[in-house]
């Protein structure tokens, strides 16, 4: 598979240096899909404008199968972009969209004809092209804007924040169905977004940026699962930290220990956990926390929210201040509960 390469790419706006010593690899692990999950404005969208060439760089290389990108003008690095709200041209018919990159590249009528036929059908919109692109809805729109980019059969496709202006509903469907629509053209892919679930729902592979640079790249299950340090576990939806000992294959915590191979190999010694509300278990306990078995963390129910998920609590504890956790079982606010870890949904950070 062919290999995009970023190595110290350096982008600055006047004074203000947006991507800073950047290093990032797409494509080197056989991941049709790379998605580009940061916070509002630590510079993904000026990333991808620098891979397509539409940003220079202050200093650094983009490079392509080890050719370096510098003198290669846009539209002759046969990368597709598409954008936030497509932007199609909307005096055109959705066959004219598509067509577009194919009539620059002199692609005869015939070949046209068949290529917008096969997109649509690509993207499961057949037989529209004759329909103005006023008429479509907005996942539609999006569809067509994914079928004109990759009609040229583009080395590399750049997505920025494609489910950004569409409803939630939506934006679930779409996702799985760019996931599908891209593998199937077997194009390698970049997407960015600033949305957690819609990068594990898209991607095969994460990479995760702050401030200018790439902090973390690995499949969204990693992610959740060995955070690189805290900030990017509380990006990744932790809302507290635990302290936990490695002793011997097991983690040592005030909540219990747990087997920590399934986690990999740890070494010994100090670490943190990642906690989210899932990786929390509170159950209703009697109210004598002193009695000789009783639990080993305890706290008390504090607030309750009825989720589709089941009831999400926020539990006051003395060991770890207020913390989130699922319940396990009915409760109310005031109840004692006992709190135990669950080994699935827990993060180690940084090891
Ligand atoms: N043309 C520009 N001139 C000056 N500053 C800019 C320009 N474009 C972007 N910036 C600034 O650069 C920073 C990064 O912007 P960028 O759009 O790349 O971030 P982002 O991660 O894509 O954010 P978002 O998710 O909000 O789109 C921001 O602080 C932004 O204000």
């Amino acid at each position: 598979m062919s290999v995009l390469q970023l190595r110290d790419v350096t982008v600055r706006y006047g004074a203000t240096t947006v991507l800073d010593g950047l290093d990032w690899a797409v494509g080197a692990q056989d991941s049709p899909v790379t998605a580009l999950l940061g916070p509002s404005g630590c510079g993904k969208s000026t990333l991808l404008r620098a891979i397509a060439g539409l940003e220079p760089l202050a200093r650094g290389a983009v490079t392509w199968d080890g050719q370096d990108l510098a003198a290669v003008p846009v539209h002759r690095r046969d990368f597709g972009v598409v954008f936030q709200d497509g932007q199609l041209f909307s005096g055109r018919t959705v066959g004219a969209n598509v067509a577009y990159g194919l009539r620059r590249r002199r692609w005869t009528r015939p070949q046209i004809a068949a290529r917008i036929e096969e997109m649509l059908e690509l993207v499961q919109l057949p037989g529209i092209a004759a329909r103005r692109v006023t008429e479509l809805s907005g996942g539609q729109a999006q569809r067509v804007a994914l079928a004109r980019a990759l009609a040229p059969r583009p080395r590399l496709l750049l997505l920025d924040e494609p489910l950004a202006a569409l409803d939630a509903r939506l934006r679930e469907d779409l996702a799985f169905a760019i996931g599908d629509i891209v593998r199937a053209a077997a194009t390698p892919t970049v997407v960015v977004t600033h949305d957690r679930a819609e990068a594990a729902l898209l991607a095969d592979e994460v990479s995760v940026m702050r401030a200018g640079v790439i902090v973390q790249t690995g499949a969204p299950a990693h992610l959740w699962r060995r955070p690189a340090d805290d900030w990017v576990a509380d990006f990744l939806g932790a809302t507290s930290q635990l302290d936990a000992q490695v002793v011997g294959g097991r983690l040592v915590t005030v909540f219990g220990e747990l087997d920590a191979t399934a986690f990999g190999a740890l070494p010994d010694g100090r670490c943190r956990l990642a906690l989210r509300p899932e990786s929390v278990l509170a159950a209703p306990v009697p109210a004598e926390p002193d009695a000789p078995d009783a639990p080993a963390a305890v706290g008390v129910v504090t607030h309750v929210a009825a989720l589709p998920s089941g009831l999400r609590l926020r539990v006051r504890t003395d060991v770890l201040g207020e913390i989130d956790a699922l319940a396990e079982g009915p409760v109310r606010i005031g109840d004692a509960v006992a709190l135990t870890l669950d080994p699935a949904h827990v993060g180690v950070i940084g090891l």
